[in-house]
């Protein structure tokens, strides 16, 4: 038995949901190209649960759902008023999400219906979670969220209070697309391990919430941002990367451990953080990102992942930094609740083993023998 440092390569599953193959990768064997410019977020949430688009009719359906759902158990609204005021929004979303389940009366049904269920109100609760704890944390009153509108319009609606405009939405929506699943990464791996057991959905998606929140997963568009904060400005950005790669330190958000020849997602959200840096007048961390990905591609082959110019694309629309990875984790939902309904259809548990490398033929010695 030898063991495969991070399981690289290894092929853990089958899956029909979504495929890297040669650097494209499709949901349900559509190009992420194709669905960036011609689907909603919600269609391709749709996509992914119930394997095909939705028709107009279907997609009324879902949006009603949604709307229906996406407010959250007032018992979970004032725990998070309970919360410390600097929790880490990700622990805080972990928990809250964690403590939805005991207020779902069908939170043990395992029949495919009510866990097709209770992945749309995930979908829905997520992003009024968020935005709850974001105005909560503030001492302000969250803001309700409102039927009637997409996913990525509530969401900054219930953000600031305000209805927000038309390229912002388009803007949040889109990235939701580019992040709503990516095979077996390691959030949506860790929520297949824990429903592989028969455990419940709220289980698997706390599971995943634990492992976006990690800055070589999804935390790295957050690290992304502190790095271009300490960075500071477009002059210091050739000293500072250098540094840094002197000293080989890692530069969050490039490098994959699939892609070795560049994220096909990346491009949109450079060509979002352009075109939302020229509309608003401001096109320094724009700038500064296209430069430190020439010193880092020139200098280390290293391609820019999806969590880059999300950083300067967040940014841009006013988001504050410690939200980015729970606006993954909003999109991402949709791809683990999909993976969550696969595994249960054709369970195993997922339980690989281990080489082991410690002592071996040690006795129990006495205590007072022992160093
Ligand atoms: C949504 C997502 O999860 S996308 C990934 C988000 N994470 C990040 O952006 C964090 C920065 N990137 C990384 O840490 C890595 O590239 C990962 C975690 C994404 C992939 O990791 P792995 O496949 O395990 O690659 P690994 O860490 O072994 O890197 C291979 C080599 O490239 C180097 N390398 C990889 N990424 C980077 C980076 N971002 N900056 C500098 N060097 C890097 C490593 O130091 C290593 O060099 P060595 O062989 O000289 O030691
Ligand atoms: O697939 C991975 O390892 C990480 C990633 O890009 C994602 O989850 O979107």
């Amino acid at each position: 038995m030898t063991a495969t440092k991070g399981l690289e390569g290894i092929v853990a599953t089958t899956s029909s949901i979504s495929s890297i193959i040669d650097g494209v990768l499709t949901y349900r064997g559509i190009d992420i190209d194709d669905l960036a410019e011609h689907a909603s977020f919600e269609e391709t949430a749709y996509l992914l649960w119930y394997g095909k688009l939705p028709t107009q009719s279907e997609l009324d359906g879902l949006n009603r759902q949604l709307g229906e759902y996406a407010a959250i158990p007032a018992q979970v609204l004032e725990q998070l008023k309970l919360y410390p005021k600097d929790t880490n929004s990700m622990a805080a979303l972990r928990t809250a999400v964690s403590s939805l389940a005991l207020y779902d009366p069908s939170a043990n049904d395992m029949s495919p219906e009510a866990n097709l269920n209770k992945a749309i109100k995930l979908q829905a609760q997520l992003p009024t979670i968020v935005a709850a704890f974001a105005h909560i944390r503030e001492g302000r009153e969250p803001v309700a969220p409102k039927a009637g509108v997409s996913i990525a319009h509530n969401f900054l609606y219930m953000l600031t209070g305000q209805e927000p405009d038309e390229v912002a939405v388009k803007a949040l929506d889109q990235a939701l697309v580019l992040h709503a699943d990516h095979e077996l990464n390691a959030s949506t791996f860790a929520a297949r391990v824990t429903v592989a057991t028969l455990s419940d959905i709220y289980s698997g998606v706390t599971s995943a919430i634990g492992a976006l929140k990690g800055p070589l997963h999804g935390g790295a568009n957050e690290a992304v941002m502190v790095m271009l904060e300490e960075i500071g400005s477009i002059a210091n950005v050739e000293s500072v990367i250098n540094q840094k790669l002197a000293n080989r330190e890692k530069i969050m958000g490039f490098g994959h451990r699939v892609y070795k020849n560049g994220d096909p997602r990346a491009k949109h959200l450079q060509k979002m953080s352009r075109e939302l840096g020229k509309l608003t007048g401001n096109m320094e961390l724009y700038e500064m990102s296209v430069k430190i990905e020439e010193l880092v591609t020139g200098q280390k082959g290293l391609k820019p992942n999806v969590d880059f110019y999300s950083a300067s694309v967040y940014t841009t629309l006013k988001i504050a930094r410690d939200l980015f990875t729970p606006i993954f984790a909003i999109s991402r939902v949709s791809g683990w609740t999909a993976h969550i309904l696969e595994q249960y259809e054709n369970n195993r548990l997922i339980r690989p083993r281990a080489e082991y490398v410690g002592p071996v033929n040690q006795k129990v010695k006495p205590i007072a023998e022992r160093g």
